[in-house]
């Protein structure tokens, strides 16, 4: 990548577990991240994201492969020297320190006159929402209060780069969609870099320019959150990001079988004569019949009302189970059907997503 701010080549880091067993906490990764891109490290506990984020910041040092930052090496060069900041899940706010100390901290530290240092901190705040807070404490802020100064105080450095740890999983539901909406516009208004670290996979489609899905130290897939849901690279990668419908077969022209006899259509090409899986998201089957279009045969087990849309559950003759979700809007083609009931679940060939492979 030309306008490169972050790569990764070849990362690799193993730990040693108190059981005396060695992990790959990274295994070969390869990353770009451009400039005022947002981009998420997305996947289980487990799998790396912090690990790798550490090697950014230089809290880990890798075995092999190399991290280099706005066209730098850093390998040799310690945390304290590297053009980035983290923002942490945990806020680790000082108590003691007002808020205007708190944010303010780093550029005492760095022998900042007190004028430059207030007029940085008033700019700082303004930019998180929290203009003339300076003087609070954070006990008397409320957990997204307390968020946005841990992230005024990362961006009171100017940092090219701001990697974050899970910052907004501490905060309910409304609080950190409203954090998700607003942190995206910050990024962009301020034309930083950010790596986001989550393992909620709403958050991750909501606010990223692209994801990294990311297992057992390896990236899965790159791509923008429409790709990565659409065109899922793997089945781990369908089955992480959103809920799904596998189905996995022998494809055969534009027929997939599956080993019990199921059958589903798709438009795509290049998948004659291969072993696939037939992926269809819930949203993608219907349940008024179209002319035209194919149907699975399944037997209600569940509807459950979620709001916006009824997601129904069921299982198709063969025992393979299967979930569709109709919008609320579309409530009328549900009809008075039950549990226990027969229903044909439509769906649209071209909506069919092939992946190569089976499910792992
Ligand atoms: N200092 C360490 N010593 C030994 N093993 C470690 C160390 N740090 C991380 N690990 C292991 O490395 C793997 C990756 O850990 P990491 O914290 O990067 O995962 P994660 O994806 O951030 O998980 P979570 O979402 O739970 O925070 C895990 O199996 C973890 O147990």
């Amino acid at each position: 990548m030309r306008n490169s701010m972050v790569r990764l080549e070849g990362a690799t880091k193993v730990f040693s577990t108190p059981e005396g067993e060695s992990l790959k906490a990274l295994d070969g990764i390869d990353i770009d991240v451009g400039r005022n891109e947002f981009i998420t490290l997305l996947g289980p506990s487990g799998c790396g994201k912090t690990t790798l984020l550490q090697a950014v910041s230089g809290f880990v040092e890798l075995d092999s492969g190399r991290v280099i930052i706005d066209g730098q090496e850093m390998n040799d060069r310690p945390p304290y020297r590297r053009p980035v900041n983290t923002v942490f899940q945990n806020y680790a706010l000082f108590p003691h320190m007002s808020v205007g100390e708190n944010v303010g901290y780093s550029l005492e530290v760095a022998r900042v006159s007190k004028a430059e240092r207030t007029e940085r901190v008033a700019s700082a705040l303004r930019m998180v929402g929290l203009e003339g807070m300076e003087n609070r404490r954070p006990r008397q802020l409320s957990g997204g209060q307390q968020q946005r100064v841990a992230l005024a105080r990362a961006l009171i450095a100017r940092p090219k780069l701001l990697l974050l740890d899970e910052p907004l999983s501490a905060l309910d539901k409304n609080l950190r969609e409203t954090m998700q909406l607003e942190l995206k516009t910050l990024q962009h208004e301020l034309g930083i870099s950010f790596v986001f670290v989550t393992h909620d996979q709403q958050e991750a489609l909501t606010m990223s320019d692209r994801i990294a899905v990311l297992s057992n130290g390896r990236i899965q897939q790159v791509d923008t959150p429409r790709a990565i849901y659409d065109h899922p690279a793997n089945t781990f990668v369908a089955s992480f990001i959103g809920a799904s419908n596998l189905f996995e077969g022998q494809a055969n022209g534009d027929v997939v079988t599956t080993a019990e006899g199921t059958t589903i259509r798709h438009a795509s090409e290049g998948a004659k004569n291969s072993r696939v899986t037939a992926l269809i998201r819930p949203e993608h089957f219907f349940l008024d019949a179209t002319e035209g279009c194919p149907a699975v045969d399944v037997v209600v087990e569940q509807i459950v009302f979620v709001g916006s849309s009824f997601e129904l559950f069921g299982r198709t003759e063969q025992g393979r189970r299967l979930s569709a979700h109709v919008p609320a809007a579309r409530r009328a083609t549900i009809g008075a059907l039950q549990q226990g009931q027969k229903s044909r679940w439509y769906y649209d060939p071209s909506a069919v997503h092939l992946i190569q492979g089976e499910v792992a």
